[in-house]
């Protein structure tokens, strides 16, 4: 396989000073007031050597970023910084990272003090991880698909052993800029861990991350996972990221969302959360569908549009005007909790 040298790379890459269009919020931050400018040439040095680590460590394998692995790098050191400080990571933090690449976020949870666990999939990306952060015991590497993993398994095996250090549990983070083609299935497969993890900051595509934690009642983009998203968590988007900080450079922008996670007790009293997502998935199966027909396999519609008046709505509702709490209290009504 040919190599990638940094040369021929140079043409489609952002300059190292990446266009943010955030602020550059840490650096001014870092910026002593008695001497603002060294500080942040020091970091500007910073970000340029992240920028050439990343692309030095895809040209030391002759890598070329594989769409199919929704391999798009990050070269902006500030951005990881944001994701971590937005997840609040602190010293101590056990903290799993799904896809670290190269592993430039990776570094900057090392940094943060954090013991992280990264999932990858790809083998070489992999190695190239492992390698990087050979000498510390604080990187655990998986060469596994996240997306068929036992991360449940796999986090309360390391949790247990470290509240058996410390009195206290302490619950995990995920920090990741993941790849764009797993975002549902990883948001699916997280957000119902309360237990283990606080909080799950991703790096998404702008749109998901709008609709996931923005979503807007009445609209098309209005769909059950939202329902999810807010009965496991509290979300909130928190930056644009423009796509120019990305190598290769992707076709849209991202944005890092956080979702504090909800612990059982505070989940929505519903008597199975089976049955409730099933009728909340049963309602959007035809959108444009009267509530009262799309669920009628659970009941008689004059039972449904009883139940509709008492949650406040017409008998003609769709499922695109219920929030949270009404689908809530209309599963309770037919469920008769
Ligand atoms: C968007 S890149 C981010 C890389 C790195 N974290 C960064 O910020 O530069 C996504 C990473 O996830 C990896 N990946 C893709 N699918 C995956 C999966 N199903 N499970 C685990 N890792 C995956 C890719 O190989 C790649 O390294």
């Amino acid at each position: 396989m040919p190599s990638l040298s940094l040369h021929s790379l140079q043409p489609f890459l952002p300059t190292p000073r990446a266009k943010l269009a955030i602020p550059l919020r840490n650096a001014v931050a870092s910026a002593s007031p008695t001497n603002p400018t060294i500080k942040t040439q020091k970091k500007k040095k910073k970000q340029d050597d992240d920028y050439h680590a990343t692309l030095k460590a895809l040209n030391s394998k002759g890598r070329f970023p594989r769409k199919s692995l929704g391999q798009h790098y990050m070269l902006n050191e500030t951005i990881n910084e944001e994701l971590v400080a937005a997840a609040g990571v602190e010293e101590g933090d056990v903290v799993l990272e799904i896809g670290p690449g190269t592993g430039s976020l990776t570094n900057v949870l090392v940094n943060a003090g954090a013991t992280v666990l990264a999932i990858e999939k790809d083998p070489y990306m992999a190695a190239i991880v492992e390698e990087r952060f050979a000498g510390t015991n604080l990187v655990k590497v998986l060469q596994e698909d996240f997306t068929r993993c036992h991360i449940h398994a796999h986090m309360s095996s390391i949790l247990q052993d470290r509240s058996n250090e410390e009195t206290k549990f302490r619950h995990a983070k995920v920090v990741a800029n993941i790849p764009f083609n797993i975002s549902t299935d990883v948001v699916k497969q997280l957000l119902p861990m309360g237990d283990i993890f606080s909080e799950v900051v991703l790096l998404l595509q702008d749109e998901t991350a709008q609709r996931l934690a923005d979503p807007a009642l009445r609209s098309s983009e209005y769909r059950p996972i939202n329902i999810f998203v807010r009965f496991y968590s509290d979300p909130m988007y928190k930056l644009k990221v423009p796509r120019e900080n990305f190598f290769p450079q992707p076709k849209v922008d991202a944005a890092v969302v956080a979702f504090r996670l909800k612990q059982a007790v505070d989940y929505p009293q519903v008597s199975s959360t089976k049955s409730f997502f099933s009728m909340v998935n049963c309602a959007f199966n035809e959108k444009r569908k009267m509530l009262r027909k799309s669920l009628q396999h659970f009941c008689p519609s004059t039972e449904i549009e009883a139940a509709l008046s008492e949650v406040g709505f017409p008998a003609t509702s769709r499922p695109e005007e219920l929030a949270l709490e009404d689908f809530v209290r209309l599963h309770n009504l037919i469920f008769e909790v």
